[in-house]
């Protein structure tokens, strides 16, 4: 079997400086992957090398058995409409802001040949609804929304696709902590469902205990731990790893 993402060797070189060197996992359908690590330890630069979004200045990663390096433009620009998503940190970086909310999840359909406007508008109110986001409010743009409302339309434009990878920069920090919970029993319940794979950077750990299988500790751009979520978080092996999880006890 193949897995769904493969890094080897992954880093970005910002100038002379790597923002993250030497990343290296597999990712498996249907799996949930944590990157955490403190503030500038890269976690950010990985995932925008992972999805593509910045050039690779060392070793490779595959999605399936292709190179992302080797895919034609357009075969990249076909996997971000059908099957890769991107959750930013700031819903405003991946929303448009000035669409109703039935629009917001309507764009990505109709990208993928959806022309019906019922059938677009029924799926965007079934959305709406999964989200959580009052299906009255289907024609208001997310200008008039609440953060965590942005954040869940943010996920319902992603994901009403169907994708098969999902890459998540931070999606739950800036969010009232009550807000944060809600949001994260509502990515886990659809990765559940959907059998998304997932790629989840956080600095907070309690987010990668709740949604991840395995999680991957990053300190200087490098990977200083890795492995299943429980088992990191319950018993870091080393030193750093043991400092992070004792600073989120104490
Ligand atoms: N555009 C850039 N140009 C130059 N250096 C950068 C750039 N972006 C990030 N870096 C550097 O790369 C390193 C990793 O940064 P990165 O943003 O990936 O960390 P991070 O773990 O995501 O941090 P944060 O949690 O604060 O977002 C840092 O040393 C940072 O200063």
């Amino acid at each position: 079997m193949t897995p769904l993402l493969r890094a080897d060797g992954v880093g970005h070189a910002y100038g002379k400086r790597f923002g993250c060197r030497d990343v290296s996992f597999e990712l498996w359908p249907g799996e949930v992957l944590a990157v955490v690590g403190e503030s500038g330890s890269g976690k950010s630069t990985l995932l925008s090398a992972l999805a593509g979004r910045l050039d690779l200045t060392e070793g490779s990663v595959h999605y399936g058995d292709r190179s992302i390096a080797e895919l034609p433009e357009s075969r990249l620009r076909k996997l971000w409409r059908s099957e890769w998503g991107f959750v930013h940190q700031n819903p405003a970086d991946g929303l448009r802001m000035h669409v109703s909310a039935g629009g917001n999840i309507g764009e990505p359909l109709m990208a993928n040949g959806w022309r019906h406007y019922g059938e677009i508008r029924a799926a965007a109110a079934e959305w709406l609804a999964r989200v959580e986001i009052p299906v009255d409010r289907i024609d208001d743009p997310p200008t008039t929304f609440s953060g965590g409302m942005r954040q869940r339309l943010q996920i319902a434009r992603n994901l009403v696709v169907s994708p098969r990878l999902v890459f998540m920069d931070e999606p739950t920090s800036g969010l009232d902590v009550s807000v944060q919970a809600r949001l994260l029993d509502l990515i886990r319940s659809l990765v559940r469902e959907l059998g998304l794979s997932l790629v989840i950077v956080t600095h907070d750990l309690g987010v990668a205990r709740l949604v991840s299988d395995r999680t991957l500790v990053m300190k200087d751009g490098a990977v200083i731990e890795s492995g299943l979520t429980d088992r990191v978080l319950d018993d870091p092996q080393s030193g750093y790893a043991q400092l992070l999880v004792a600073s989120v006890l104490r």
